[in-house]
């Protein structure tokens, strides 16, 4: 080798960054919202990772805002504190004791750990809920069942569940200008000024709507959503996914997940992708190579 060969590995480093110059170059100036899950959370070297990939995002010219769950870490006060919790369709039964909790939990505990790693990444964020600024207003969710017997669709009473009505953005607007990562728990306040817990996916999709994000990120435990074979599913459609979800395919968790990707999608998203929390850098990936991950859902 000769003092001016190559380096191998040098050169994929390089190819790889500049595999990466189309997409710094397209995505520069926009807004992606990137939902962090409660099971995406676990590892301390998973958490930085994400930071560091939330911090290089505005470093490259992107305004990411994230929103958080913490669905088990809920729980697992909850339980703790010898509090039952039983899910509907994936969202929590919230009695007043519980909202409190949750509360507690999102927007006390959770939220500002997060403001922590990004900050130690060598970002600046702001944590906020949202009940900051009026930047979300919600409304008591009304959700039927079919009855186990009769099979008659049935009121069920969800609690201080609440979903989007309002979202004004404004206060992101300020905070972006700031150069201000914001990170926003799943919490508001209704028009009665009752407290409601909202499914953070829900609330992330609600947000990504409403400003018109360019991309729509959920981060969850699983590589995306699965065929009835455990086959991972690329690309999704709302008609695919009414389908999947009507035949059991998609449960649990995953439905609000799929419903507030269609949802975002029909309100101007571009496209929204679920991806695993728990592939290091996995976001970064996804942005800035070929190949991508996890499963995407466009119009
Ligand atoms: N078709 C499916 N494909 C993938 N995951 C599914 C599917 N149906 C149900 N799930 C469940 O949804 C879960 C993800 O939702 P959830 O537990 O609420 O995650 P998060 O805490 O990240 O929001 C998965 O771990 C899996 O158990
Ligand atoms: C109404 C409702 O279900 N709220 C959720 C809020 C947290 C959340 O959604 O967290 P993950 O994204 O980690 O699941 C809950 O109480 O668990």
């Amino acid at each position: 080798m000769t003092d001016h060969a190559p380096d191998p590995a040098m050169l994929a480093k390089a190819e790889t960054l500049t595999e990466a110059l189309p997409y710094l170059q397209r995505y520069a100036g926009a807004t992606f919202v990137v939902k962090y899950g409660g099971h995406a959370m676990g590892d301390p070297e998973l958490q930085r990772d994400f930071a560091e990939d939330v911090v290089l995002l505005k470093a490259v010219g992107i305004n990411p805002i994230v929103v958080h769950g913490g669905g088990p870490q809920i729980g697992a006060m909850l339980k703790r504190l010898g509090v039952e919790s039983r899910f509907v369709n994936g969202l929590r039964v919230t009695d007043k004791a519980t909202a409190e909790i949750a509360e507690m939990v999102l927007a006390g505990s959770i939220n500002k750990e997060i403001v922590g790693w990004i900050a130690a990444a060598g970002g600046r964020a702001v944590g906020i809920s949202g009940k900051d600024a009026g930047l979300v207003i919600a409304e008591k969710v009304r959700r039927t069942e079919p009855d186990r017997n009769s099979g008659i669709e049935r009121h069920v009473d969800l609690g201080f569940v609440g979903e989007p009505v309002a979202v004004d953005p404004s206060i992101l607007q300020v905070l972006a200008a700031q150069n201000v990562i914001p990170v926003i728990a799943p919490v508001a306040l209704g028009a009665d000024g009752q407290t409601y817990n909202i499914n953070a996916d829900t609330m992330a999709g609600a947000i990504a709507g409403a400003i018109g994000a360019k991309r729509f990120f959920l981060l969850t435990d699983v590589a995306g959503v699965m065929d009835k074979d455990r086959n991972l599913l690329t690309d999704l459609n709302p008609q695919q996914i009414a389908e999947l979800t009507a035949d059991g395919t998609i449960s649990g968790g995953m439905i609000p997940k799929v419903e507030t990707c269609v949802n975002a999608v029909a309100a101007g998203v571009d496209a929204a992708v679920i991806l695993d929390g728990r592939v290091p850098h996995a976001m970064l990936l996804e942005i800035f190579t070929r190949g991508g991950a996890g499963t995407l859902v466009r119009r």
